[in-house]
């Protein structure tokens, strides 16, 4: 009897306990910290919470989805909360935003400048390079790299552009038109284009390694919405127990490909070295000539030999490079090429202009004369606002921190910006379903508020390739149009989109290409 009673009482004390901290955190949803605000007010004042599929708030709403119902259940989320919203589970907040003010907030927050949690899924593959970094590493990286960016250097780069898409409608030239699958020849291009440029390491005796290369990475990305959909393997060591076995081969595909690329620059830029101090009065530094430099890898060597990074640090940086810049870039370039064969009158505006300005034998074809082209920059910004080549990104709260809004995030709090929904949320974009890309003229732009359409980031973790990118889409789509008319062979009314790290559908992006005369 006395026992019953200490039970009744211990059990009391334990429920009301849980009541009371159920206040502070959503005990359910593995102890999450709730969102709290400024002036006391609920959360749901500011930001609506989303209702969890289970009493374990929102912490098993993906588990066992598809890659296409994890795509759509963010794209139903932002259509029926109509706001940026928080969810509770596995532990942490989640907000998830889905318009530009916040988005504004969140890129510009010093203290949210660590990626999500989400990122700690790619490290298998990158370790901690620029993109997954964080804190002083990632501060002195970027510092490193960033002049390999420079205006100067990207004009070098063109030349290599315009011969690898010289290369790519080489393929075509005795067919008078051909039907081509834009999701299987873009990647090799932009992969060849990247290890050209960056690397200075051209793929021709390394062509079937690239095609690995890039099967590989689509297997550690599978592996990416594996974890991402399924809590348990939020947890890196079940997950290598339980779920990623297979992800060994992949990585070392990718770690062989990169570590081969870093070894034959090593060679080659001895070489040249060497030929530099020949050529050159002995009293010169020869590392004088280090800013004509035109590979992002001789940057790394270089810091090297100063003792600025190690081995190790180059492996992180040039694998790294290689994913940000040649995933992306593809999936931006099927998508271009698929608007143009779907809009033929856009098309028609950017080869009239593509005419007006770029000599039929490409041989002005320089960084000056793309600038002058402003429908098909306009073009290619709607070609990426619709089909963002990343569709979402992420940050966390690395200690509590307020928001301008009113929002108190908890330490640990993970934060999505969906890329996707901000640029299809129609408090910025007028019949955001369809393809404009007269809204990005001046006129038609002024009023927009600067976070609508992000699709490179911003703020000072933004993308650092964004002008190479917008040369190699912009440069290729040039060589296209000149020589040949786009028709479409594919409808994207049909198309399943999945999530993963760059926009994804399951379908096979075709177009027709037919010579003009
Ligand atoms: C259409 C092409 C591209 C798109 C849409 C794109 C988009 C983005 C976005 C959204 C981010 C921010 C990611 C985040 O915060 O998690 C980013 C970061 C980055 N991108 Fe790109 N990117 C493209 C091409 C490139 C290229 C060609 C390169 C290299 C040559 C590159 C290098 C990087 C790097 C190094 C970062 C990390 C920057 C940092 O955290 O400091 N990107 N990119």
């Amino acid at each position: 009897m006395t026992l019953c009673l200490l039970v009744l009482i211990a059990a009391g004390s334990l429920i009301y306990w849980l009541y009371q901290i159920n206040k502070t955190y959503y005990v359910l949803a593995f102890f999450c910290p709730r969102v709290k605000t400024k002036d006391g007010r609920p959360e749901y004042t500011i930001a609506p919470v989303a209702k969890g599929k289970t009493i374990f708030g929102n912490g098993f709403d993906l588990y066992g989805l598809t890659d296409h119902e994890v795509f759509q259940h963010s794209r139903i989320r932002a259509k029926t909360l109509k706001a940026s919203y928080i969810e509770y589970g596995s532990g942490g907040a989640l907000y998830n935003i889905i318009d530009a003010e916040n988005a504004e907030l969140i890129l510009n927050d010093p203290n949210l400048m660590t990626k999500s949690v989400i990122y700690d899924f790619l490290h298998p593959a990158l370790h901690t390079g620029l993109l997954t970094s964080t804190g002083k590493k990632w501060h002195t990286r970027r510092k490193l790299l960033t002049p390999t960016y420079h205006f100067n250097i990207l004009g070098q780069f063109e030349e290599i552009f315009k011969a690898e898409s010289l290369k790519f409608v080489e393929q075509f030239h005795q067919a008078s038109d051909i039907s081509i699958s834009a999701s299987e020849l873009i990647p090799r291009f932009t992969l060849n284009s990247i290890c050209e440029t960056a690397m200075a390491v051209k793929l021709d005796d390394m062509a079937e390694k690239g095609d690995l290369y890039r099967q590989s990475f689509a297997m550690i990305e599978k592996a990416f919405i594996k974890r991402l959909s399924n809590p348990f393997y939020w947890n890196t060591k079940v997950y290598e127990l339980f779920g990623g076995k297979e992800d060994a081969i992949a990585l070392k595909v990718v770690h062989d490909f990169s570590n081969e690329i870093i070894a034959k620059r090593r060679i080659l830029l001895e070489e040249e070295l060497v030929r530099r101090k020949s050529s050159q009065d002995p009293d010169d530094d020869i590392y004088i000539n280090k800013k004509q430099r035109f590979a992002m890898l001789d940057t790394l060597i270089f810091a090297e030999k100063d003792g600025l990074i190690d081995h190790q640090g180059i492996c992180e940086e040039v694998d790294t490079l290689i994913f940000a810049g040649f995933d992306t870039t593809s999936t931006g370039l099927i998508f271009a090429l698929m608007n143009m064969s779907l809009y033929a009158d856009k098309q028609e505006l950017c080869y009239q202009e593509i005419n007006e300005y770029i000599d039929d034998d490409f041989s002005n074809l320089d960084v000056n004369q793309i600038g002058k082209l402003k429908y098909l920059d306009c073009f290619l910004k709607e070609s990426l606002r619709m089909f963002p080549a990343v569709p979402l990104m992420g940050r966390q709260a690395v200690r509590e921190t307020e928001l301008a809004n009113g929002l108190i995030l908890p330490a640990g709090t993970q934060i999505i910006l969906h890329i996707f929904d901000i640029h299809r949320n129609t408090k910025y974009w007028d019949s955001p379903d369809e393809f404009q890309p007269e809204r990005f003229l001046p006129e038609n732009s002024k009023d927009r508020h600067n976070y609508a359409y992000i699709p490179f980031s911003a703020g000072q973790r933004n993308c650092m390739g964004q002008k190479f990118a917008k040369l190699e889409m912009k440069t290729l789509l040039i060589v296209v149009l000149k020589k040949y008319k786009i028709l479409p062979l594919v409808d994207p009314k049909d198309f399943v989109f999945n999530t993963g790290i760059t926009l994804r559908t399951n379908n096979n992006i075709k177009v027709k290409l037919v010579k003009r005369q």
